[in-house]
């Protein structure tokens, strides 16, 4: 156990590339965490696909003992937060378990998008800030402008900035002795009834359900019975520890400390971020603010390319679901697909990644149909049925038109930070989404937008856009406000006269004709030519609004060709062979499993 006084909880906020991963690593070695070895390869990313995309998807937090100038021994728990919209909510948790942040800024770039959009979020956690001017050896550094940057524009003091270059080992000595003197220690109470906060969880095969906690009262011992408050349920808890990064099992857990506990969990279902854990003999009165249950918005569906796969699919998706509550699935069946899986999700880019897990580590060919919200949808009453309500998690599943007696779509209230210079394409953008402005302000020389949105227009490619329009600058956040009525229809696409219904969706009426135009150019780009012409067709009921068609194929010359070295002729044919495997045969005609989410990415519009 570590006296209050001693511990230090922080995160660390940078801009992508301005050395966050490599000055957490230097403060890891310098502490005595890692040999130069294992110094090689960073350690806090350590999903291959974290590394490939450049982010963070689950928090992860190492704990360092680090004996300071003045002869003491300090515990710092250094946290590591995910930073895509997406997860959000994991943020806000991880930043609520930190008292204070390192803001790292390369000393060549400068204050950049990220940097701002992630520390707004840290000033309204009441993170003490301590800046890092970062790469200070590089000849195009320039410190001092920077600290005048950090002053100017995120408005904090930057006179005691700590200079730092995190790969050649400089400054790292001062980093820690700011930490200690900068960062206000936790407060907490030793004898009050438990009180931690589930900051995470994940799956590991050895120890089954992992959870990431911060202690704000009391204490967390092994042999402890433990309620968690939101769950309403009870666990006996047989491991307490930290990660050095290598993981150690400790006594206990204080008040102020962070760290992880194991209690036979099965699966990270069980256990949801924000949860408040008491023990069941002393449970604290009231459970910690902040708590949400994080649900799915954005619904797919996912099916093999090669029907015979479906077994391993089932099996695939069952066993990420084990490391990841926030993302579900339920059996599907499509008359073009066969048998597949409808899954939900917190976001289009969490999507991807899982889209991308099932690719890669299950080596699995898919087709993922047009992303879709929640819609709630009244019926009237017909000859057989009773009026009644459903919700519609795939357009597939849309009620004849004239049975429908309103429908509703889910709106959000999104708040968009961004300087100045940005502000006219993005209100623009907003504006085109159905967006209806709610606030305009300035803050520091930053407008703050606040808008209210149709989710549907909001999930797809809203978070791209946004960022590729500022360039980077303009950060967003949002919240459901529920759910609005709205004049919705179902657009279907037909290619070669028969629909698709993977690309089936529902829109709003005034943006369908446009949206329709926008889904047949780009599929007339995205699928290949045939023997024939193929239109493709956007049509309401049996409305055609827009149409395109792809011309019929010149005849092959090359066919013709005898000779040649016939191994390369192998390998080509092989490579046509699973070419094909990633088409999906529409009645005559073939669409290529790309096709299926590029055609919604709607780009400039
Ligand atoms: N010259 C110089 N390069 C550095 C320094 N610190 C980090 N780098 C390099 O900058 C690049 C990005 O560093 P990372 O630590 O991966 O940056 P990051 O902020 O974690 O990046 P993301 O994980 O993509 O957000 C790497 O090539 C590092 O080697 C430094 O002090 N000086």
């Amino acid at each position: 156990m570590t006296d209050l006084s001693h511990i230090r909880n922080f995160s660390i906020i940078a801009h992508i590339d301005h050395g966050k991963s490599t000055l957490a690593d230097r403060l890891i070695q310098q502490t005595g965490g890692l040999t130069e070895r294992e110094m090689t390869s960073q350690v806090l990313d350590n999903m291959e696909i974290e590394q490939e995309r450049g982010i963070t998807i689950k928090a992860q937090t190492v704990r360092l003992n680090y004996v300071a100038n003045n002869g003491e021994t300090y515990e710092l728990n250094l946290m590591d937060t995910p930073g895509h919209v997406d997860f959000a909510y994991e943020v806000s948790r991880s930043l609520a378990a930190c008292e204070g942040a390192l803001l790292v800024v390369d000393a060549a770039q400068g204050v950049e998008a990220q940097t701002l959009a992630n520390v707004y979020q840290s000033i309204e956690h009441d993170h003490e800030i301590v800046p890092v001017i970062n790469k200070i050896d590089l000849p195009a550094a320039d410190p001092e402008r920077v600290r005048t940057e950090i002053e100017d524009i995120i408005g904090i003091d930057a006179s005691e900035a700590v200079l730092t270059s995190a790969k050649s080992g400089i400054g790292i000595a001062e980093t820690l002795e700011a930490i200690v003197a900068k960062i206000p220690p936790p407060k907490g109470d030793r004898d009050a009834p438990l009180k931690a906060m589930l900051v995470d969880s994940w799956y590991d095969p050895y120890l089954g359900v992992v959870i990431l906690v911060r202690v704000i009262d009391g204490v967390l011992k092994k042999g402890l019975r433990v309620k968690f408050m939101q769950a309403g349920t009870e666990h006996l808890i047989d491991r307490v520890g930290c990660f050095r990064p290598k993981i150690e099992q400790l006594p206990e857990l204080g008040p102020g400390e962070i760290g992880f506990i194991t209690a036979q969990i099965k699966e990270v279902a069980q256990t949801a971020v924000g949860d408040t854990i008491t023990t069941v003999v002393r449970p604290a009165a009231k459970a910690l603010p902040g708590f949400k249950q994080v649900q799915p918005v954005v619904f797919c569906g996912m099916f093999p390319v090669d029907a015979a796969d479906f077994e391993k699919l089932r099996e695939s998706i069952s066993r990420l679901r084990l490391n990841d509550a926030s993302f579900s699935f339920e059996m599907e069946t499509s008359a073009a697909l066969g048998f597949g899986f409808r899954c939900g999700f917190l976001g289009l880019l969490h999507l991807e990644i899982i889209q991308e897990r099932l690719t890669r580590e299950y080596d699995l060919d898919l087709i993922t149909t047009a992303p879709s919200v929640v819609y709630r949808i009244q019926l009237n009453k017909s000859r057989t049925d009773d009026a009644r309500e459903i919700m519609l998690h795939n357009p597939a599943d849309y009620p004849d038109p004239s049975r429908i007696a309103s429908i509703e779509e889910p709106w959000i209230k999104a708040v968009i930070y961004t300087p100045d210079e940005y502000l006219g394409s993005i209100l623009k953008l907003c504006q085109d989404r159905r967006g209806v402005q709610k606030d305009l302000t300035y803050v520091g020389g930053r407008a703050q937008v606040t808008y209210e949105l149709p989710l549907n227009e909001v999930v797809f490619d809203f978070y791209d856009r946004l960022k590729s329009i500022s360039r980077g600058y303009a950060s967003f956040d949002y919240e459901q406000i529920g759910l609005r009525e709205g004049d919705l229809v179902k657009m279907n696409i037909l290619v070669n006269a028969e629909p698709v219904d993977a690309l089936s969706m529902i829109v709003h009426r005034g943006v369908a004709e446009a949206r329709g135009r926008h889904m047949c150019e780009r599929l007339k780009d995205l699928i290949p030519r045939h023997l024939f012409k193929v239109p493709i067709q956007a049509a309401i009921g049996g409305k055609v609004i827009a149409r395109e068609t792809i011309a019929a194929m010149r005849k092959d010359v090359t066919a013709k060709c005898y000779g040649g070295d016939i191994s390369r002729k192998k390998k080509l044919l092989d490579k046509q062979k699973k070419g094909k495997a990633r088409m999906r045969e529409y009645g005559s005609v073939s669409i290529p499993q790309e096709a299926f989410i590029a055609a919604l990415r709607m780009g400039e519009e």
